[in-house]
């Protein structure tokens, strides 16, 4: 079977510096996979490479098989990919719904209808309601996007990842900065959401990542040094030296 994402052999450099050394990764179809690794690994850089943030230096990127080096980011997404950033990206004036229908009316087709009442548009409003619903914020359905809690802004911007129908997700960071409950709320709603998709998720919190990914790869130094199972990720010697240390046994 094709897989969602394949990256054979790429590279990156910024100036005389290769940040990314000859990455191969694959991503099937619908499972969940999880990027993890030290601090300048190359993790956002990777994200910014396959969304066309970035284009690589060298080597191949596959999107459900087609090659997509040197697309922008937006063909991209049109091709069925969506990701969310380190940094929340809402739009901090607007409120929850508003946020949502903004990235709903991108998503079908409607992106310069400015002019024409959106919300009397049914497959807007319908779809608006169901994210809505689907990320919890029901009851802060009119709240202005800046006066969220932190966590709530983050589940906003999963909501306006997933509002296009992307199938193939990538989310960097989901729950930097939350507490633990709000975490646990998080990982639950992720699993939830990527339901039939396909998640490609950088997280530094181990709890989220061998709680949710069906498959891991660690990036060391811009370098793949390992892929597999949660079990095979915490028994592998390399990983644990360059990584996870030996607390991760
Ligand atoms: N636009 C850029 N120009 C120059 N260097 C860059 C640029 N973007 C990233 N880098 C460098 O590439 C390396 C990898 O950065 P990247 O942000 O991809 O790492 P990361 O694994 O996501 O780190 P973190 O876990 O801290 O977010 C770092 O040394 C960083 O300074």
């Amino acid at each position: 079977m094709t897989n969602a994402i394949e990256m054979h052999g790429v590279e990156k450099s910024f100036g005389i510096t290769k940040v990314i050394q000859g990455v191969t990764l694959s991503v099937a179809k619908g499972e969940r996979h999880a990027l993890i690794g030290p601090n300048g690994a190359g993790k956002s850089t990777t994200f910014n490479l396959i969304s066309g943030y970035m284009k690589p230096t060298s080597g191949t990127i596959l999107l459900n098989g087609q090659d997509i080096v040197g697309l922008p980011p937006f063909q991209i997404n049109r091709r069925g990919l969506s990701r969310s950033f380190q940094v929340t990206n809402v739009f901090a004036k607007m409120t929850v719904w508003e946020n949502l229908r903004c990235a709903v009316l991108w998503a079908t087709g409607h992106r310069y209808a400015f002019w024409k009442n959106v919300d009397a548009l049914p497959e807007v409003r319908e779809r608006t309601a169901q994210i809505l619903q689907d990320i919890s914020l029901v009851s802060r359905r009119d709240v202005p996007a800046g006066l969220l809690t932190y966590a709530e802004q983050r589940a906003l911007e999963i909501g306006i990842t997933i509002a296009g129908g992307a199938d193939v997700v990538l989310l960097d960071e989901p729950t930097a900065g939350m507490s633990h409950a709000e975490t646990e709320r998080a990982v639950e709603q992720i699993r939830r959401l990527t339901e039939g998709r396909t998640l490609l998720i950088v997280e530094h919190d181990m709890s989220v990542v061998f709680g949710l990914a069906d498959r891991i790869s660690v990036l060391v130094y811009g370098e793949v040094i390992a892929t597999g199972t949660p079990a095979e990720i915490r028994g592998n010697k390399k990983v644990k030296e360059a990584y996870l240390g030996e607390e991760a046994a």
